[in-house]
């Protein structure tokens, strides 16, 4: 189980700290994030949505479902903005509301939370940063076209569940960029923060400022998670004007042919100096 303000896992245990209500409950490694959590939404306006998000996970979840979506991007989504136009004139909703995988529920999990953020509006140099990240949601469509189904169900989900607090950040073109910038700019919250131990992945969270590292399968960068920070540490002496880089993935030895056919997942061909030297 993982604490929802720290991303603390206690392996699998029942973390002790909660806030419940009937439909629901989000858990805490400590007071301290509990008593954080609650301080940010101060309006319950995240836990509500979380609450409902896990009522409806358990009560209508569905497999994965990896049926492809013959439509192109830009037909599946003017279908949802002629669907916007309909539940409009919907009294009853609560039928159209669809069911979620497991992937989707995790995947609303990291939406709530950017939207949230955006509701709040605290951190305005993240938030202006967060506009210009590179969205690959064309890319990730073309390689798994199932996905456009997905991200249209997690759209009408929001859409027919989310109070009125984060209904403006629920626009076809905002859900589209955060969808699209989490492929490449999200960086995974894991049970374990060493490098190469193997792990279990719980999700992921966004740090606009540090998605512009540039990958390097040397890295002059490494990146330790305290909680909700990361730190940036250079891993060895950086001359003047190099390029501060981190390193995308696990990688540990793997071989060059290995390494690129990894980074397909980050839609670019590394050309680090490592790669270029095909070492
Ligand atoms: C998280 S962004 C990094 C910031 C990005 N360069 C920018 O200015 O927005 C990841 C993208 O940067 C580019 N990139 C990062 N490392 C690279 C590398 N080693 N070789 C080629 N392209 C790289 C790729 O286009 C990749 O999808």
């Amino acid at each position: 189980m993982l604490c929802q303000r720290c991303y603390e896992y206690n392996g699998g245990k029942t973390l002790k700290f909660r806030i419940e209500n009937k439909k629901g409950s989000i858990y805490f490694c400590s007071e301290t994030c509990r008593a954080s959590f609650e301080e940010e939404d101060n309006e319950s306006i995240l836990r509500s949505c979380l609450f409902d998000l896990e009522h409806w996970y358990r009560s209508n979840s569905c497999e994965d479902n990896y049926d492809d979506e013959k439509k192109s991007l830009e037909e599946a989504w003017s279908e949802i903005e002629a669907w916007e136009q309909e539940i409009l004139k919907t009294k009853r909703k609560s039928h159209m509301v669809p069911k979620l995988t497991e992937t989707e529920y995790s995947d609303i999990i990291y939406i709530l939370d950017v939207m949230f953020s955006q509701y709040k509006g605290t951190n305005e140099l993240e938030l202006s940063l967060f506009v210009k990240l590179q969205t690959n949601e064309q890319d990730k469509v073309a390689k798994y076209p199932y996905l456009l189904k997905s991200y249209t169900r997690m759209y009408k989900y929001l859409k027919l569940t989310c109070g009125p607090q984060l209904q403006p950040f629920i626009t076809i073109d905002n859900i589209r960029r955060i969808i699209g910038t989490s492929l490449t700019n999200a960086f995974g919250i894991w049970s374990s923060t060493v490098p190469g131990e193997d792990k279990e992945y719980f999700g992921c969270a966004l740090y606009p400022s540090a998605s512009f590292f540039n990958h390097s399968c040397s890295a002059n960068v490494s990146r330790t998670r305290h909680g909700r920070l990361i730190s940036f540490v250079t891993s060895h002496p950086v001359l003047q004007g190099e390029e501060l880089c981190i390193q995308y993935g696990n990688h540990t030895t793997e071989d060059y042919h290995t390494r690129q056919k990894d980074l397909k997942e980050w839609f670019f061909e590394c050309g680090c100096k490592k790669c270029e030297m095909r070492i």
